[in-house]
């Protein structure tokens, strides 16, 4: 497997056709799915040279926690449908990597089971119409030792993907369950209830609610990356929830650099959606990025290889990314900058 797509083809050959449809599928048409590697497709390089890039360092420094590289792992649910040992065999990779997980809240696995492989831990949330039970939630994650929470915003209700419509598939199979969401060891798991009323106010609630820094994962628009500052967003992940909600929303590369303007650098900002090379992330961190998650190929490795296969995937971005990086004449990630891109020819 020399490339995250042969580990998707893998992936591809070894998970039940529905289970794949349900992690490879997206929103209506899945314009926004192919939106996302697409425009990776339309940016290019401009690289720079002799710049003495025999010793290159990958290692970034993202709220208060050190990271081999500026690569993580986006939250994505259900991972034992991929693999019996679900996000704890994710969460080993992670952790030899040296890098962050976000722990869905649609997880499979218990957030104290997956903290304890010892990974870099955050939790990903979407606010109930019961705040109370949020507020349980927040504080399992804050117990169980994760590093940071990350609020979904892009979710008032549930994005239609006709892939699971098609193969009804719209529960876990008997035996599998959000392990997050059972107030008791043996009690039954509360459903994920869907809040069309979310407002800004409820950010600001939640991020008062902890002393963790709260990203917002979810934002597009620059006028929702400013409101989010302002209501106490420790980081914002501009992300389309990889093209499952609304399709024919803009692919977040594209969306990338008026959010950043917009932020200014009060806080980071991360991206997720078709990352799958390493040039996909120089591209990214030129733009202004402090990192990029990735969803999608994790599910790949696991569902290829357990902890092994995402190790693989990791490793192979890394490796990737090192590579592109000196061939820009980037010896660390912090000389990636805009002048990098050739953005005036990209929108072509
Ligand atoms: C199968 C699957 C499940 C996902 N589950 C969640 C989730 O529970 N919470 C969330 O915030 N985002 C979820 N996402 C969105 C990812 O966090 C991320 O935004 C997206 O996968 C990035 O795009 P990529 O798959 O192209 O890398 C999910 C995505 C996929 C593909
Ligand atoms: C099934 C959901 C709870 C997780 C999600 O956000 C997704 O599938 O995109």
């Amino acid at each position: 497997m020399l490339t995250l797509s042969d580990v998707h083809d893998a992936a591809e050959r070894r998970l039940d056709p529905v289970h794949y449809d349900f992690f490879a599928g997206g929103a209506g048409e899945e314009r926004t799915v192919a939106a996302n590697t697409e425009a990776f497709d339309r940016y290019r390089l401009v690289p720079r040279v002799l710049r003495g890039v025999g010793r290159r360092g990958l290692d970034v420094e993202l709220l208060g926690q050190a990271l081999s590289m500026p690569v993580l792992v986006s939250p994505t649910a259900f991972h034992r449908l991929a693999h019996p040992d679900g996000e704890v065999a994710t969460a080993r990779a992670a952790a030899a990597a040296r890098t962050v997980m976000i722990l869905s809240m649609a997880a499979t696995r218990t957030v104290e089971d997956v903290a304890a492989t010892g990974v870099r831990l955050w939790f990903q949330l979407f606010v109930q119409p019961d705040r109370a039970f949020t507020e349980r939630l927040v504080r399992r994650a804050e117990k169980a030792g994760c590093g940071a929470l990350v609020v979904t915003v892009d979710a008032p209700l549930f994005g239609r993907r006709d892939r699971d419509v098609r193969n009804g598939f719209d529960d876990l199979p008997a035996g599998l369950a959000c392990e997050n969401l059972r107030e008791a060891p043996t009690g039954p798991p509360r459903p994920i209830t869907w809040d069309p009323e979310l407002t800004w106010a409820d950010l600001a609630w939640v991020c008062g609610l902890t002393p963790l820094p709260v990203l917002v994962k979810g934002i597009l628009h620059p006028d929702d990356a400013h409101l989010a500052v302002e209501h106490g967003a420790g980081g914002i992940i501009v992300s389309n929830h990889g093209g499952r909600q609304l399709d024919g929303a803009t692919a977040t590369l594209d969306a990338l650099t008026d959010v950043v303007d917009a932020v200014a650098g009060r806080v980071p900002v991360l991206l997720d959606g078709g990352v799958r090379r390493g040039t996909d992330v120089v591209t990214a961190l030129a733009l202004g990025a402090t990192a990029v998650g990735i969803g999608r190929p994790v599910v790949w490795g696991l569902a290829a290889d357990g902890t092994a296969g995402v190790r693989h995937v990791l490793e192979l971005l890394r490796g990737e990314l090192d590579r592109a990086m000196a061939l820009c004449g980037a010896d660390r990630v912090a000389a990636l900058g805009p002048d990098l891109v050739d953005i005036g020819r990209c929108h072509r």
